[in-house]
């Protein structure tokens, strides 16, 4: 028996969820694997009901929980905010709390699916099967100091991009392992002909390469890498990089398969649990419409 959290949150996530729940219990039947389930409120649904985003007694639940099954939160009603309050903190402290370090998100051209892509055909026809491996719990999201204060009567607003050497490491493991079992080729983008953080990110892969000499690496800067997305999908297998890089690949990879709304993903780190949720958000544009 497994103990899975649901946290449905808001907008479309439920209505995912929704689905989800059924492709689990077909899961169930099919392999015999029995799920405890429980539902819990999370993001806006929360902050409507208990105040905050993320209520202790929910994130106790999906630690002692075996995985965790989110859908999106955020939403319009709650965008007026403080940042420390807002739907989306739910996903970031579940991420950091869970140290859900590794995001892996695989955006796979099904061929009876390729008209649905915006790209052409010929630019499709070596196929598409990209594994973003996205760090999940470092870089600008998570980095201190950040805020906005007012300096000389203007205001000024800082974040603050800042990687160890440790969070680099585990994640690069990861992505040569995932690589190792597929087509053995790893690219890591940053933009390390400006940034620190890149160029620190370059120097610990390059000494993890040594220990995966059957994985070919790559670099690639993350502004060509953009632009190779579209112009040459064929080209990645794992592509590896750091936490904003990968949120905004990884959303352009998912039009390239057609919709972001096939597009699952893995938030995996050291120990269970772990947590599956969609790359895309509440969609409040299409909510409510199934
Ligand atoms: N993990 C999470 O909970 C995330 C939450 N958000 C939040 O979601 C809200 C909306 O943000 P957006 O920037 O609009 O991003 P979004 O990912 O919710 O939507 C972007 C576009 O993709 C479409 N889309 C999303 N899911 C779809 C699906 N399953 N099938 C078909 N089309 C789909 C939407 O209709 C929209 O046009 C915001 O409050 C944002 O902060 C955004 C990203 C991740
Ligand atoms: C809502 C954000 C915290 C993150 C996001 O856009 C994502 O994880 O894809
Ligand atoms: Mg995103």
């Amino acid at each position: 028996m497994y103990n899975v959290v649901l946290l449905p949150g808001d907008g479309i996530g439920p209505e995912v969820m929704a689905q989800a729940k059924k492709v689990l219990m077909a899961v169930s039947e099919k392999f015999g694997i029995a799920f405890n389930l429980k539902e819990a409120l999370v993001g806006g649904a929360s902050i409507d009901e208990m105040g905050v985003p993320l209520a202790d007694e929910t994130l106790e639940l999906c630690m002692k929980s075996d995985a965790v099954l989110f859908g999106a939160v955020g939403g319009p009603k709650w965008d007026h905010l403080p940042m420390e309050l807002r739907p989306e903190r739910a996903i970031l402290g579940l991420r950091k709390e869970l140290d859900l370090f590794a995001n892996l998100r695989p955006a796979f051209l099904i061929p009876s699916l390729a008209a649905k892509s915006p790209l052409k055909g010929e630019i499709l026809s070596k196929g598409v099967d990209i594994l973003v491996v996205r760090e999940l719990t470092g870089g600008l999201y998570f980095g201190e100091p950040k805020g906005i204060k007012v300096r000389d009567d203007k205001r000024i607003a800082y974040d603050t991009l800042v990687y160890t050497e440790d969070q680099i490491r585990r994640v690069a493991e990861i992505g040569f392992r995932v690589a190792q079992n597929r087509k053995k080729k790893l690219c890591l983008v940053d933009k390390a002909n400006v940034l620190e953080s890149s160029r620190l990110w370059r120097e610990v892969v390059s000494e993890v390469t040594k220990e995966f000499p059957d994985v070919e690496l790559s670099y690639m800067y993350v502004d060509n890498c953009a632009m190779q997305l579209v112009a040459n999908p064929g080209m990645f297998d794992v592509i590896l990089t750091e936490n904003t890089f990968g949120d905004i690949l990884s959303d352009e990879a998912a039009a390239i398969i057609g919709s972001i709304g096939l597009m699952p993903s893995a938030s995996l780190g050291d120990k269970k649990p772990y947590l599956y949720e969609p790359v895309h958000g509440s969609a409040p544009d299409i909510a409510g419409r199934g």
